[in-house]
């Protein structure tokens, strides 16, 4: 057995039964919540859980995450498909970023990154990690982003562009490693929405978020590049899904239509 942790939701708590209890102790306390996986599983798990943390009930839903570029057009296509009554849709805890007990992190981060990257970073990896472990209510969920995109594309950005020292790299690398070596984080499929740095500089003028007005084109290249790396080319991370790419620089009512047209691919996740 690998852990024998307290896992904390924001949903429930659950006692560390497992100090006192043992295996059958550690079962009870998690029933209704998260299970360890044993360690020989083989059938009807989802591959690479064993030995994991793994919500109940979570074999049987898909999880599809919507990636892209800041401003690509996530949001949108989550609303499109939250009108379908088997697609249950979690869009990014940006509201959390924004206040987090009076104070303002992304705000900060845009004001000062080698200061404050760290202190937004680790809260956007805890909270996309509730994200991922809230309980499914729908056969379908599609998220926006993942604990993956916060790590491989926002973190690495941070640091390769040399505004995160490397001891706060070290350590966020270190809390990513151990939770995806020891929680199961099931993803089916990664819908990317492909845009040009250009469209989204366009978008987010537009949007006119206020911390997100300082940001350059120079940024969301940034970002373009590290996501087509990572999803295109595959050449720096391990990509956890097949990927669905949408070429998204198109004009809202044409991007509805590739929505459409792709329903079928997407939901083909659940099968
Ligand atoms: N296809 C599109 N064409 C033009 N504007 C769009 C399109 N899709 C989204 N937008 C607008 O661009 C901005 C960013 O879109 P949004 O869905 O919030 O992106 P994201 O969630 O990826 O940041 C919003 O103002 C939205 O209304
Ligand atoms: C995941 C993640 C996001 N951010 C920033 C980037 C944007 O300013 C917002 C997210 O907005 P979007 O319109 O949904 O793209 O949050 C970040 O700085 N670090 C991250 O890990």
């Amino acid at each position: 057995m690998s852990v024998c942790v307290t896992l904390v939701s924001a949903r429930r708590a659950v006692a560390p039964a497992c100090l006192w209890a043992g295996w059958s102790g550690w079962r009870k306390a998690c029933a209704g919540g998260f299970r360890l996986v044993p360690s020989r599983a083989r059938s009807g798990t989802r591959p690479g859980a064993a030995g994991k943390l793994l919500r109940d009930g979570e074999d049987r839903k898909a999880v599809i995450c919507v990636e892209g570029n800041i401003a690509s057009g996530k949001t949108t296509c989550l609303e499109y498909f939250s009108k379908t009554s088997s697609i249950e849709v979690l869009t990014e805890p940006i509201s959390k970023w924004r206040d987090v007990r009076g104070h303002n992190p992304l705000a900060l981060m845009y004001q000062d990154p080698q200061r404050w990257g760290i202190t937004l970073q680790t809260y956007v990896q805890l909270t996309m990690l509730d994200r991922h472990l809230s309980a499914v209510g729908a056969p379908v969920r599609m998220m926006e982003r993942s604990l993956f995109s916060a790590k491989y594309i926002f973190v690495e950005n941070l640091f390769r562009s040399g505004k995160m020292p490397e001891v706060d790299y070290a350590v966020l690398s270190e809390w990513f490693d151990w939770i995806t070596a020891n929680i199961c984080i099931p993803v089916d499929l990664i819908v990317y929405l492909q845009t040009s740095p250009q469209t989204c500089h366009e978008r987010l003028k537009q949007r006119c978020r206020e911390e997100e007005k300082v940001i350059p084109l120079e940024y969301l290249e940034s970002i373009h590049q590290l996501y087509e790396e990572w999803l295109i080319r595959r050449s720096s991370w391990p990509v956890p899904a097949p990927v669905l790419v949408i070429p998204a620089d198109h004009n809202l009512q044409r991007m509805l239509h590739q929505y459409e047209e792709n329903r079928a691919k997407i939901l083909a996740a659940s099968l």
